[in-house]
């Protein structure tokens, strides 16, 4: 398949962690026979910086052209300790998101068994969690009219939702939901919002059209205490953009850590793919960022073109990665590989997939013991 990728890599550890998926989405070019092509373009702090836009046109216009895009990261302290800075990176990615239709983000969260006893939750209780957050991407208070007042004293941000912007991400989760257990878990805070209200109801009307589909509604709070105390119950949760931005960071406590955790950004016609955390500044350049989040979101790429059995073969990778704990600092603390070792060593199971054998004792990133 030939395919047009646009790639934007944006700020802090995006570059790098951008770059071990580009890596190994050539890898599964060349192993499978495609023709992928890649593009780079700037966004976030780093466009600001050059062209005064977190967005630049030539920017907007390659995402528009290409299949796909490949998106990285944006954010930088210098905005995030400056309130009243008028340009900002975020506005970068938001307008990106609206421009491009991106209406529904698709946050899938497992886990790996060889991560469950280190992780900080009791492990029974997350042993065979597996779920997938359809998270409102163009709406609700992320979007709304923002203002403050003259004297700096008040500020606004208005939330709004359409039944129609409702509806069209609802659909999405509906029919994930019939794919996997059968069971969609709306997240709102009916109680006191009238947006969510009409979710609450936009929704319910929606289910008639899904009757082997099980609806439960759940308020965000106690959502929030129940993804730590029994995310097993969780299928398919579907909820508005600040919620799900929210509750998808928490639930990656499950999985292990944020640097595992891939997204897909879905409209009618453009899809981006993006890990669902930050620049994280502190990382910048170190090496130490996982980019298994990236590389992950790039499998998500290859199943939105139908390529399963690529995206399969970037998911064993990074299983069997995991396994065998070539793993980066925020997974293995004892004994880490850097960002680019990961990179390359995925890249090296997934080109040398047919006949894998791995001497674990001998394991050696510099000269890959693959036999
Ligand atoms: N989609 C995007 O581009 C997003 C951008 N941001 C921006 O990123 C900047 C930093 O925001 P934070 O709140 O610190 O969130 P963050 O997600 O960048 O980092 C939070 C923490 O998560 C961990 N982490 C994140 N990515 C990791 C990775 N690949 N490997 C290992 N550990 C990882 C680190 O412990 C880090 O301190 C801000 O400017 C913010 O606006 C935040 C979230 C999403
Ligand atoms: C600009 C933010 C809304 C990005 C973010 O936190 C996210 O999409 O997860
Ligand atoms: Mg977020």
């Amino acid at each position: 398949m030939k395919l047009k990728i646009a790639v934007l890599p944006g700020d802090g550890i995006g570059p790098e962690i951008t770059q071990q998926a580009v890596k190994v989405l050539k890898s599964v070019a060349d192993r499978f026979d495609h023709d992928f092509h890649f593009e780079e373009a700037l966004v976030g702090a780093t466009a600001i910086d050059q062209l005064n836009n977190p967005l630049p046109d030539a920017t907007l216009d390659l995402c528009k052209e290409a299949d796909a895009v490949l998106f990285g990261a944006i954010g930088h302290p210098k905005y995030d300790n400056d309130p009243s800075a008028k340009i900002r990176p975020e506005q970068g990615l938001l307008k990106l998101r609206k421009e491009l239709g991106l209406f529904a983000n698709v946050r899938p969260i497992t886990t790996y068994s060889k991560l469950i006893e280190q992780s900080p939750l009791r492990p029974e209780r997350i042993n065979g969690a597996d779920m997938v957050i359809y998270r409102e991407l163009t709406g609700g208070i992320y979007f709304g009219e923002k203002f403050i007042s003259e004297d700096g004293n008040s500020a606004t941000d208005i939330c709004t939702y359409s039944v129609s912007e409702i509806e069209r991400v609802a659909h999405l989760a509906f029919q994930a939901a019939q794919k996997r257990r059968k069971k969609l878990t709306l997240v709102d805070k009916a109680n006191v919002l009238e947006t969510s209200r009409l979710w609450r109801k936009t929704v319910t009307e929606l289910a008639k059209d899904y009757p082997d589909v099980k609806l439960e509604f759940l308020f965000v709070d106690n959502a929030a205490m129940q993804m730590i105390v029994n995310p097993k119950q969780f299928d398919v949760i579907l909820t508005e953009n600040m919620f799900g931005d929210i509750l998808s960071d928490e639930a990656s406590v499950i999985a292990g850590s944020i640097g595992l955790l891939a997204s897909a950004s879905i409209g009618l016609k453009a899809a981006l793919f993006e890990p669902i955390h930050g620049s994280y500044p502190e990382a910048a350049g170190k090496g130490i960022a996982n980019p298994v989040a990236a590389i992950l979101s790039a499998a998500m790429l290859l199943d939105h073109f139908n390529l399963t059995e690529e995206a399969n073969a970037i998911r064993s990778a990074v299983n069997l990665s995991i396994e065998l704990n070539v793993c980066t600092q925020d997974i293995n603390k004892d004994n880490h590989y850097s960002t680019e070792k990961i990179g390359d060593f995925l890249d090296g199971l997934i080109s040398d997939n047919d006949n894998i054998s791995i001497n674990n004792e001998n394991l050696n990133l510099g000269q890959m013991t693959i036999i």
